[in-house]
């Protein structure tokens, strides 16, 4: 039987909703009880975003909503002051949209939020998504820096235009506390088992206990648990692992 995990780690367990109906999403949000934190991304969103966020604080979950903008700064200042309607916990941006959009969406989204008298959303700047690998940053998008320099630039740029924080593999983890400080937030995908790897789109990838050890604060996890046979099972087996 496997062991039940201490209710401080699963607090620090994003489970990412990537699902196409409400009644999917609910029917995870139910069988996970003990899973407090969830993520709302496009796929969701576009289909039902305006019910599901309400639905979730309604039931006192915390909402991590990933949109990655990645705009101009005046569309994104726009959207963020839309966005911060939904009280959301946490929201995510591209770091390449580069200063003055980081800039203008973070003040956005804390005038709104002052606007009206709640809590802004941490606003997390995407490093370079985890299903990158090091070839096709050099082979594809022609980055004249080795893999781990690119993200560290990427995070201290994020850190420099106020961002809360960082998505970034867990890989890099460890190179971003060291670099940003423990205040910085670090969010972190790409996360499986060995017996998980190399076997999707994610490329840069880290067990959940080596991905706390190099500095995590949260974890995003779906497939991994939303597509086993059990998630309630997947959710406690991936964490005691
Ligand atoms: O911003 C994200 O959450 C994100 C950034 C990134 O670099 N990689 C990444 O996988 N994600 C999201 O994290 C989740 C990972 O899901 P699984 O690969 O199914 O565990 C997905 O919802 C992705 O959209």
């Amino acid at each position: 039987m496997s062991k039940i995990i201490p209710q401080m780690i699963a607090e620090k367990i994003i489970i990412a909703l990537d699902v196409p109906t409400i009644e999917a999403a609910f029917r995870l949000v139910d069988q996970i009880p003990q899973a407090s934190f969830w993520k709302v991304g496009l796929e969701l969103f576009l289909k039902a975003g305006h019910e599901v966020l309400p639905e979730l604080k309604k039931q006192q979950k915390r909402i991590f909503l990933d949109l990655k903008l990645h705009d101009i700064p005046n569309t994104i200042a726009a959207a963020c002051r839309i966005l911060a309607d939904y009280g959301v916990d946490l929201l995510t941006i591209h770091t390449t949209v580069g200063r003055s959009g980081l800039k203008a969406a973070q003040t956005a989204l804390k005038e709104s939020s002052q606007r009206l008298g709640i809590a802004p959303a941490k606003l997390l700047g995407v490093t370079l998504l985890t299903s990158f690998s090091p070839r096709e940053l050099a082979f594809d998008l022609k980055i004249p820096l080795e893999l781990p320099d690119y993200i560290l630039q990427m995070a201290l740029l994020a850190q420099k235009s106020s961002l809360d924080g960082v998505i970034c593999s867990p890989q890099e983890a460890a190179l971003i506390r060291q670099a940003c400080g423990e205040d910085f937030l670090l969010v972190c995908p790409g996360i499986r088992l060995p017996s998980q790897k190399g076997k999707d789109d994610q490329q840069r990838t880290m067990t959940p206990q080596a991905a706390f050890q190099a500095g995590a604060n949260y974890l995003v996890i779906g497939r991994p648990i939303t597509q086993a046979p059990d998630p309630a099972q997947a959710f406690q087996e991936l964490l005691t692992a």
